[in-house]
C-alpha cells in the first residue's frame, strides 16, 4: 500500500468503524432485549426463566404490563443513550461537536430567518446575504452562492425555504470540494513544510499529523525549523517525545534551512517515510520570514528536486477573515499546497473555510477540531458539510 493511499484508506476506516459501533450497539441491544424478554419472536414459552421470575412474585397478566411498561421505558432510555453516544463518540461525532458553533451561526441562523416564511423573497434572500457575510463566509463568496440561489428561485427552481436550505448544502459542498489529495511521488522521505503566524497552531498540528502517520505504520522524523525562538525548539522536542518520534534541531539563532537540510538527509539515511518540518511563524519583518521559506524549499532541493512535497500553511479559524489575508500572502509567496484549518472547535467563525477554498482555490487538506492529538482529520468536503447540518439539526437554540 503506496502512502497516499493510507488517507484514502483513513477516511474509509473511520467509516467502517462507525458501522462497527452502530453494528455493535444493535447486537448489544438485541442482548440486552433478550435478557428482558422484549426481543420480537421470543414467546412465553421460548423465554421460561423470564416468565418463572414473573410468576413468582406476582399475578401473570398485571406484572407483565408493569414489566412491559418498564422494558418500554428503559428501552427509551437504552436508544437515547444510543443517540447520545453516537452524538459523542467517533471522528464524526467529535466533529460535529467541534463545529457546534460554526454550525449555529450558519445553519442555525439561517433557521432563524426562515421562522414563519412559506415563500422565498427577495427580504429573505438579502438577510441570507448579510448572514453568510456576518459569518466569514466572505463578501465574494456570499454574493456567488446568493447570485445563484436567487437565478434559481427566479427559475422556479426553488420554491420555498426548505428547497433554498438543500441547494445550500449542495452548493457548499461544491466550493468546499476541489482536490485535495496529498501531491504524489514515489521519493522517501516525503517531506512536508509546515508555515503559518505564531499561535495559529503549527506544532500542535505537526504532533497530531505525526501520530496519524505513524498510527498508519509509518516512520516519521521531526525538523525543528523554528530557530528563531528557543522555546519553540523545546515545544517541539516535548511533542516529539509524546508522539514518540525524533527531533532534528539545532540551537536557536542557527540557519533553519540547514537545520531542515539535516533532518532530510538523516531520514534518507534511516529510510524514514515522512519529514515534518517546523517553521517560524515570526522573524523581523515579514520579508525576512518569506525569504527564509523560500531559502529553505531551495536548500532541500538540492537533495531532493521534487521536495517539500507539501507546504501546509496553518490558519487559526478563529481568526476568521484575516485567515483569507493570510493565505493571501503565504499563498502567492511560498507556492503553499493546502491548509491545515485549526481550532475548528473554538468558534463560530468556521464559516472562513468556505472563503479560503473558494478565493485562493487552496485545498483545506486537514482540519483541526480540538487540543487532544486525535482531534485532526484529513478534511472531506460532503463529511464537513454533513457535520455542519447534522450539528444545527440537533441543537436547541430556543
Ligand atoms: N481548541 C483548539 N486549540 C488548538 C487547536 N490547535 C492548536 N490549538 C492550541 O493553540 C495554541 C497554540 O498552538 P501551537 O501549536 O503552540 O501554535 P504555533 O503556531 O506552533 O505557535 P508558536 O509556538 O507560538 O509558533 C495551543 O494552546 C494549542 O493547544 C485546535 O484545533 N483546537
Amino acid at each position: 500500500m503506496g502512502f497516499f493511499d493510507v488517507f484514502k484508506r483513513k477516511k474509509r476506516e473511520e467509516k467502517d468503524k462507525e458501522n462497527i459501533r452502530e453494528d455493535d450497539e444493535e447486537v448489544i441491544e438485541e442482548k440486552e432485549q433478550e435478557e428482558t424478554g422484549e426481543s420480537e419472536g421470543v414467546s412465553d414459552s421460548e423465554s421460561d426463566s423470564d416468565s418463572e421470575s414473573v410468576s413468582e412474585s406476582g399475578s401473570g397478566s398485571e406484572k407483565e404490563g408493569q414489566i412491559k411498561e418498564s422494558a418500554g421505558d428503559e428501552k427509551d432510555d437504552k436508544s437515547g443513550r444510543k443517540e447520545d453516544k453516537e452524538k459523542k463518540s467517533g471522528v464524526f461525532g467529535r466533529l460535529k461537536k467541534g463545529i457546534s458553533k460554526t454550525s449555529g451561526r450558519i445553519i442555525g441562523g439561517m433557521e432563524t430567518i426562515f421562522l414563519g416564511k412559506k415563500e422565498i423573497d427577495e427580504e429573505l434572500l438579502d438577510e441570507l446575504e448579510e448572514l453568510f457575510v456576518t459569518s466569514d463566509i466572505g463578501v465574494s463568496t456570499t454574493m456567488k452562492i446568493i447570485d445563484d440561489l436567487r437565478n434559481d428561485v427566479s427559475r422556479k427552481i426553488l420554491k420555498n425555504p426548505q428547497q433554498l436550505k438543500n441547494a445550500l448544502k449542495q452548493k457548499l459542498t461544491e466550493i468546499l470540494d476541489i482536490d485535495n489529495e496529498l501531491v504524489k511521488t514515489d521519493d522517501k522521505p516525503y517531506v512536508i513544510l509546515v508555515t503559518g503566524v505564531n499561535g495559529a497552531g503549527k506544532t500542535t498540528s505537526i504532533a497530531k499529523l505525526a501520530k496519524m502517520f505513524k498510527e498508519n505504520g509509518m516512520s516519521v522524523m521531526l525538523a525543528a525549523g523554528d530557530t528563531f525562538r528557543a522555546a519553540a525548539i523545546e515545544q517541539l522536542e516535548i511533542w516529539g517525545e509524546r508522539a514518540g518520534v525524533p527531533v532534528v534541531k539545532q540551537k536557536a539563532g542557527s540557519d533553519s534551512a540547514a537545520v531542515v537540510y539535516d533532518a532530510v538527509l538523516s531520514a534518507k539515511s534511516k529510510k524514514i517515510d515522512v519529514v515534518i518540518a517546523d517553521t517560524a511563524g515570526r522573524l523581523h519583518t515579514k520579508d525576512n520570514l518569506m525569504n527564509e521559506l523560500k531559502k529553505i524549499s531551495r536548500v532541500v532541493k538540492k537533495e531532493m528536486p521534487d521536495a517539500p512535497h507539501e507546504v501546509l500553511l496553518v490558519l487559526d479559524a478563529t481568526s476568521g477573515q484575516n485567515a483569507v489575508a493570510q493565505a493571501k500572502t503565504f499563498g502567492t509567496e511560498i507556492g503553499v499546497t493546502g491548509v491545515i484549518l485549526t481550532k475548528l472547535d473554538g468558534t463560530a467563525k468556521g464559516g472562513v473555510i468556505v472563503g479560503i477554498v473558494d478565493e485562493m482555490q487552496l485545498p483545506v487538506k486537514f482540519i483541526g477540531f480540538g487540543e487532544s492529538m486525535d482531534d485532526l482529520k484529513p478534511f472531506d468536503a460532503g463529511e464537513f458539510v454533513e457535520a455542519l447540518f447534522e450539528s444545527a439539526d440537533e441543537t436547541d437554540y430556543s
